[in-house]
């Protein structure tokens, strides 16, 4: 959504907008911060699209945007990474010089779509697609992300703490809190390093801002001084090592002096210099861009001898020729049209590369105002005796809960019972709720977050109290890792989340639930069941008997509520024999003549694996029902019934017959400056307004007030429940 939105919009993650079971949601308002106009399921690019189209008037793609952002979409989503690096490898080669000019936030995507799909096997290729991508957009926070992840894989925890540092800083289409938990695991492997980053061989720590706090640092704080001497000094012994040549007569001479040669001997054809030349031209901007927007180290060596070394910031371009600061420039004596539309282009792209550089220093103006306006703040606080209020997690933010006590409830669920370590949040939006769990898992750190309806209440959580009944997946990520928790180890726990509205439903629902999602069930039932016109009807799903659990709560609600019907689906058991209670029980798999018992006027809710909701969804819509009378708490419905999804998954297969892209429709005087909107996306994102040149559209946005917003809710339904049959066919999907 940010690579769409880019000179119309800036994306920020937000919390969540409390439609889960519809998700992804976008939400668009008028004054940041507050709730405004919510789209459902924007799980197609078709969809996202038609949402910018809908909110942001003047929004408006040029073929080569459509046509790139759709690819990017698919690879995103492609599985199989021959296929997605071969696809990103087409789009890269099929830019022409016209369209690189004037989309290179395409090619910086682009570019880094393959640092991720290198930074394993290759983390220096890695490192140079991000180097190059940032040549291009320097404020691009999600390109300082991917070379933190880069980073943290070479073992390199300072240099990734500062990408994610500056990503932060720039804020827009990243999720913040997600960062700083990031950053949280990276300072520990700071800690714990004890000195300055290693870079390892092949990796030219270039960009100044990176290089500086990541060869700081530790006890060795002095060392890098001495061993950027020593490096140094390697280095141009290494330079002066590359730059020797040998001739045809077998001697070695500095390469500069080869290259004379070579011209003396009249070795050199025309076309070949005006070919260097012109490289020569674009390398040099390029790397002047780079210095200046990411204040880049400049290459000492180069401007003693007047040679770029050849160890010098590779970008794409490949090799520079020694003489590039000799050739006179194509800008003053252009030979051809198309030549000066070249470089006419490169100026206006470094232009608008200036352009944003002033952005950081405006903004450390606004933040050092924001600084003092903060000490203010403080200092009346002090005069008035007051203690600053603590912040909870009403925000969004994770806090530390700590594992006080864990049980088996049965052969595969944990109860587990969590105490707060700080001051819990108060804010409930619904009454069917949830919370997420995140941790780094994993000999990676791999961030995981996973979803679980509380047990316990809404007024448990206040007083910092949270009791999971977790069913514990010997393959899975969460559930393992929290199986494998001791009490008084910690986990973050966000605040609370809406699940769905009950107000949706006023006559009452069908609720079917797999497995663990009997917590889900029971709190769905607990909050619906007083307020109902109609009824409410639960099947629950599980393979045994001793899968069974809750049983007792169930019965209680049973005989308080006339209106709730239950019944009990045990697809590998017998029913038992004397279950007691008014629940009924059925042996075998749920199918279509059970569900049909219940009044068809009544909405549905799922929740469970994947193929159990797929097989209801398809028996209800068979029975009448339209898809927007069906929520999928865990999955994406539009996902499960139309699994081959939209256009946008065919075009990999599509661009091998015709990998080139369309020529780029407006050139770049068609650019003009329009106030930019700010979106905000979760698990959300807000829109501000700046005035920035976008490359985007040639129409100025109006009807956009300063603050309006646009939240994007990336509260994507997560994998589905245990129901027995189905568990290793479970996909997860968050
Ligand atoms: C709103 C909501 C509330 C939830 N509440 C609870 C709750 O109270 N208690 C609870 O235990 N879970 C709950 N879940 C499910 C939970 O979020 C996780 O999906 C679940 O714990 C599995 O995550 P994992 O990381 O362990 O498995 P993953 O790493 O995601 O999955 C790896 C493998 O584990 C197995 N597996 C994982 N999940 C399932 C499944 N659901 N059914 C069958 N096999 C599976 C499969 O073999 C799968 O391939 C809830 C989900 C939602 C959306």
């Amino acid at each position: 959504m940010e690579d769409l939105a880019q000179g119309v919009a800036c994306v920020e993650a937000s919390g969540c907008v409390g439609q889960c079971s519809k998700g992804p949601n976008g939400m668009y308002s008028e004054k940041s911060g507050a709730k405004g106009k919510i789209t459902n399921k924007l799980n197609k690019y078709s969809k996202l699209t038609e949402m910018l189209n809908d909110v942001i008037q003047g929004f408006a793609l040029d073929d080569l945007q459509s046509r790139v952002h759709k690819i990017k979409f698919a690879i995103r989503r492609e599985e199989n990474a021959d296929t997605r690096m071969q696809a990103i490898e087409e789009t890269l080669s099929s830019f022409d010089g016209q369209q690189k000019q004037l989309h290179p936030e395409l090619v910086a995507q682009m570019l880094c779509l393959r640092s991720r799909e290198m930074m394993k096997a290759d983390p220096s290729a890695a490192y140079n697609d991000l180097r190059d991508a940032l040549i291009l957009r320097p404020d691009w926070p999600w390109a300082f992300v991917t070379l933190a992840q880069v980073l943290d894989n070479l073992h390199m925890p300072r240099g990734a703490l500062a990408c994610m540092q500056k990503a932060i800083e720039i804020g827009t289409g990243v999720d913040k809190n997600a960062l700083t938990r990031g950053m949280v695991r990276l300072e520990r492997k700071a800690a714990d390093s004890k000195g300055p980053d290693v870079p390892p061989a092949g990796i030219e720590m270039d960009i100044r801002y990176i290089k500086e706090k990541s060869l700081a640092g530790g006890e060795s704080q002095k060392q890098p001084k001495d061993k950027e001497k020593k490096e140094k000094g390697e280095k141009s012994e290494k330079s002066d090592k590359r730059e020797k040549k040998v001739t045809k007569d077998g001697k070695e001479v500095k390469a500069s002096k080869a290259k004379s040669k070579s011209k003396k001997d009249g070795s050199g054809k025309k076309e070949k210099e005006k070919a260097n030349a012109e490289d020569a031209e674009k390398a040099a901007k390029e790397k002047l861009e780079l210095e200046k927007a990411n204040e880049m180290e400049p290459a000492a060596e180069a401007a003693e001898t007047n040679d770029v070394p050849e160890e010098a910031p590779k970008t794409r371009q490949e090799s520079k020729p020694k003489e590039e600061k000799k050739v006179p420039k194509p800008a003053s004596e252009p030979k051809d049209g198309a030549e000066n539309m070249v470089v006419k282009s490169v100026e206006a792209f470094k232009d608008i590369v200036m352009q944003k550089e002033v952005r950081p220093k405006n903004l450390e103006k606004a933040k050092s105002k924001d600084e003092k306006d903060k000490k203010k703040e403080k200092k009346k606080k002090k005069t008035k005796k007051k203690k600053p209020e603590k912040s909870d997690a009403a925000a969004g933010e994770y806090q530390d809960w700590q594992l006080r006590n864990s049980e088996w409830a049965n052969h595969d669920c944990l109860r587990m019972t969590f105490a707060c370590k700080g001051k819990a949040s108060k804010s409930f939006e619904s009454p069917i709720w949830h919370i997420d769990l995140a941790a780094n898992i994993g000999e990676d750190g791999e961030e995981i977050q996973r979803s679980y309806t509380p047990l316990s209440n809404a007024e448990d959580y206040k007083k910092g109290v949270l009791v999971l009944l977790i069913k514990v997946y010997p393959t899975g990520k969460m559930s393992s890792y929290l199986g494998k928790m001791k009490a008084g180890d910690s986990i973050l726990v966000s605040r609370p989340v809406a699940t769905v509205d009950p107000q949706e439903y006023p006559e009452g629902a069908i609720m079917v639930a797999g497995g663990s999602a009997v917590v889900v069930a029971l709190q769905v039932a607990t909050a619906m069941l007083p307020q109902i016109a109609d009824s409410f009807h639960l099947y629950l799903c599980n393979r045994k008997q001793p899968d069974v659990l809750l049983m007792d709560e169930f019965n209680v609600l049973l005989e308080a509520y006339p209106k709730f019907h239950m019944t009990n689906c045990l697809s590998q058991d017998q029913s038992p024999e004397n279950p007691g209670g008014r629940s009924s029980w059925s042996s075998g798999r749920l199918n279509t003549e059970l569900l049909s018992g219940a009044p068809q006027n009544l909405k549905v809710i799922m929740s469970g694996p994947d193929p159990l909701c797929k097989m209801v969804a398809q028996t209800f819509m068979e029975m009448g029902k339209q898809e927007d009378d069906i929520a999928c708490l865990d999955t994406d419905l539009d996902d499960l019934l139309h699994p081959d999804g939209g256009e946008e998954e065919v075009l990999i297969s599509k661009m091998k017959s015709s990998p080139q892209l369309p020529p780029a429709e407006k050139t770049e005087e068609q650019r003009v400056e329009v106030p930019r909107a700010r979106i905000k996306a979760s698990k959300s994102q807000v829109i501000s307004i700046d005035s920035l040149v976008s490359p985007v559209i040639a129409k100025p946005v109006a009807g956009l007030g300063l603050f309006s917003s646009l939240f994007l809710c990336g509260c994507k339904p997560t994998d589905a429940f245990s129901e027995d049959i189905h568990e290793d066919s479970v996909k997860q999907k968050r």
